[in-house]
C-alpha cells in the first residue's frame, strides 16, 4: 500500500457524494454477529482497512463468511474457535484496531469467557477500558489482568446475571460491549449513564432484531430482559455523520459546490449546527445536504458577543471526531473561535502543521486552541506533514486541498482506516489528489 497523497490545492470542487455507511457503527454490528449461530446479513459496510480487518479477525475465529458484494457480507458463527481468540495472532491482529474490542461483550454472553488485548485505534490520549471491564464485573464475570502482557481474562461460572449499573462514564464501545454481554443475561440489566449516539440506537435495534428484549433506545437509561436465544437478521449500516461533516468542511474551505446524497439527515443530531456556527450555509433537500460555493464565512458569536466556543460532549452532544475538521475550517473563516477538545488529550497536537501552513492558531494547552481565521486574506500554502491520527489527517487533507501549491501529506494508512476510497471519490469532484 502506498503511503503518501500529493495534492495541488487551490481547485473548486464540484458535483455529489455519496457518504459511505458508517465505520464506527460497523465496528459494533459486525462484533455482535458473534452473537447468534444464525445467519446474519450486513449492507453498506464501508470497505476500509479498520472493518475489513474485523472481518478477517471473524473469519479467522471461524466464522463463516460470503462477502456478496463490496458493501454486503453474510457472517454465519456456528463454529467459533476460542482457541484462536486465545492465540498470539488474535492480539497482533486485534491490537491493530479499536473495534476488536468489542467481540468481548458477545463472547462472554455466548460462552462464558472472552480475552481482550490492548486494542488499537487512534493515540489521541489515553483510552482505558474501565467502563467496559467494570460492567462485566457487575454482571457476574471475573477478570484477570496481565500488566505484562496488557492483556484482561474475563471468565463467568454459572452465566451472567442481570443488574443495575451506573457507568461512570458514557463510553461509546463500553455501552456496545456492556449490552451485547447484557442481552443473554438471566434476568434485568438496567444500565444509566449509557451512551446513546445513533450507532448504538443502531446496534439495540439490530439486537431487537434478532430476539433481544431492550427498551430505553436512545435514551442513556436501557433496560435490557435477557433472553435465552438470538436469531439472525439484516442490518443495514447508516450513513457516516463523520464522512459528512468532513464533507461540509472540505465544501466550505474549498469554496466549493457540493451535494452530500443520502446523509441520514435524521441522525446527525447537532452536527449541521456547528457547522452554521462557523457561517457555513447548508441546505436540507429531502435526505440530501446541499451546500453552495462560498466566497466567505464569518463565525458566529454568542449571543452576548463573546468569542464562540465548539467543544465536545456525549451524544447528543457534538462528536470529538468532528473538532479537528471544525478547527481546520475555521481557519479561513472570518472571525475566532475557542475550539475545546475534552475527551482526548493528545488529538490537538496536528494543529502545528496547520501553523506551518500559515493558520493563525493559539494552542492554550493540550485541550483548548484558539483559531483566528484569516478570512482568505492570506490562503494556507502547501508543505509536507504526516498525518497522526484518523481525523487530523482529514483535516490536513482538507487544509491542503484549500492551499496554494503542492502538499504531500505521509502516513495515510491512518485516513484509510476510515474513509473509502477517498481519493477517487474526491477526483471525482475535481481535487488533484494522487496516491504516491
Ligand atoms: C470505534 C469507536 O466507536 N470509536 C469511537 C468511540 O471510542 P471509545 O468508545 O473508545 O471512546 P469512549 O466513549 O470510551 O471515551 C472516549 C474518551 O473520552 C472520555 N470521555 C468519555 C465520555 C465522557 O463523557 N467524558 C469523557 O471524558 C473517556 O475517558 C475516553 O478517554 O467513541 C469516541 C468518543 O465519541 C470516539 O472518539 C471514537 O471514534
Ligand atoms: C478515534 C476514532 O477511531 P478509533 O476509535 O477507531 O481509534 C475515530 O473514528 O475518530
Amino acid at each position: 500500500m502506498s503511503s503518501a497523497f500529493e495534492v495541488r490545492g487551490g481547485n473548486r470542487l464540484k458535483g455529489e457524494i455519496i457518504p459511505q455507511g458508517a465505520k464506527n457503527e460497523a465496528l459494533q454490528i459486525i462484533s455482535a454477529v458473534m452473537l447468534t449461530p444464525e445467519k446474519v446479513t450486513i449492507t453498506n459496510i464501508p470497505d476500509i482497512v479498520d472493518v475489513n480487518l474485523l472481518i478477517e479477525l471473524l473469519g479467522d475465529a471461524g466464522v463463516k463468511l460470503n462477502r456478496i458484494s463490496r458493501d454486503t457480507c453474510e457472517f454465519q458463527a456456528d463454529a467459533v474457535d476460542l482457541k484462536y481468540l486465545e492465540s498470539p495472532e488474535f492480539k497482533k491482529k486485534s491490537g491493530r484496531l479499536r473495534g476488536s474490542v468489542m467481540i468481548a461483550g458477545p463472547l462472554l454472553a455466548r460462552f462464558g469467557r472472552a480475552f481482550i488485548p490492548k486494542p488499537g485505534g487512534d493515540k489521541i490520549g489515553r483510552r482505558r477500558l474501565d467502563t467496559h471491564i467494570i460492567g462485566f464485573e457487575k454482571l457476574g464475570a471475573r477478570f484477570v489482568y496481565d500488566a505484562d502482557d496488557n492483556y484482561f481474562r474475563l471468565e463467568t461460572t454459572g452465566g451472567l446475571k442481570g443488574t443495575y449499573m451506573l457507568l461512570d462514564e458514557p463510553s461509546v464501545t463500553g455501552t456496545a460491549n456492556i449490552v451485547m454481554a447484557a442481552v443473554m443475561a438471566e434476568g434485568t440489566t438496567t444500565i444509566y449513564n449509557a451512551a446513546c449516539e445513533p450507532y448504538l440506537q443502531q446496534l439495540c435495534k439490530m439486537l431487537n432484531r434478532m430476539g433481544a428484549r431492550i427498551s430505553g433506545v436512545g435514551s442513556n437509561l436501557l433496560t435490557i430482559e435477557g433472553v435465552k436465544y438470538l436469531g439472525g437478521c439484516e442490518h443495514s449500516m447508516l450513513p457516516d455523520m463523520i464522512e459528512i461533516g468532513s464533507f461540509i468542511g472540505l465544501a466550505a474551505m474549498t469554496q466549493s459546490e457540493i451535494t452530500i446524497k443520502n446523509a441520514g439527515v435524521d441522525n446527525l443530531g447537532i452536527i449541521p449546527e456547528k457547522f452554521r456556527q462557523l457561517g457555513i450555509q447548508l441546505e436540507i433537500r429531502g435526505n440530501d445536504i446541499y451546500i453552495p460555493s462560498q466566497d466567505s464565512y464569518e463565525i458566529q458569536t454568542f449571543l452576548d458577543g463573546s468569542i464562540l466556543t465548539i467543544s465536545d460532549h456525549p451524544w447528543p452532544g457534538f462528536t470529538p471526531d468532528l473538532l479537528s475538521i471544525v478547527l481546520v475550517v475555521a481557519t479561513q473563516a472570518k472571525g475566532s473561535v475557542m475550539i475545546h477538545q475534552k475527551m482526548f488529550e493528545s488529538r490537538l497536537f496536528f494543529v502545528d502543521k496547520l501553523i506551518d501552513m500559515g493558520a493563525q492558531i493559539v494552542l492554550c494547552d493540550p485541550h483548548r486552541a484558539v483559531v483566528i481565521g484569516l478570512g482568505r486574506q492570506h490562503p494556507l500554502r502547501g508543505i509536507t506533514m504526516s498525518s497522526p491520527d484518523i481525523r487530523a489527517g482529514v483535516s490536513l487533507l482538507i487544509a491542503a486541498l484549500s492551499a496554494e501549491g503542492k502538499s504531500t501529506i505521509q502516513n495515510i494508512d491512518q485516513i484509510d482506516r476510515g474513509y473509502q476510497y477517498i481519493d477517487e471519490r474526491l477526483r471525482k469532484l475535481g481535487a488533484d489528489i494522487k496516491r504516491v
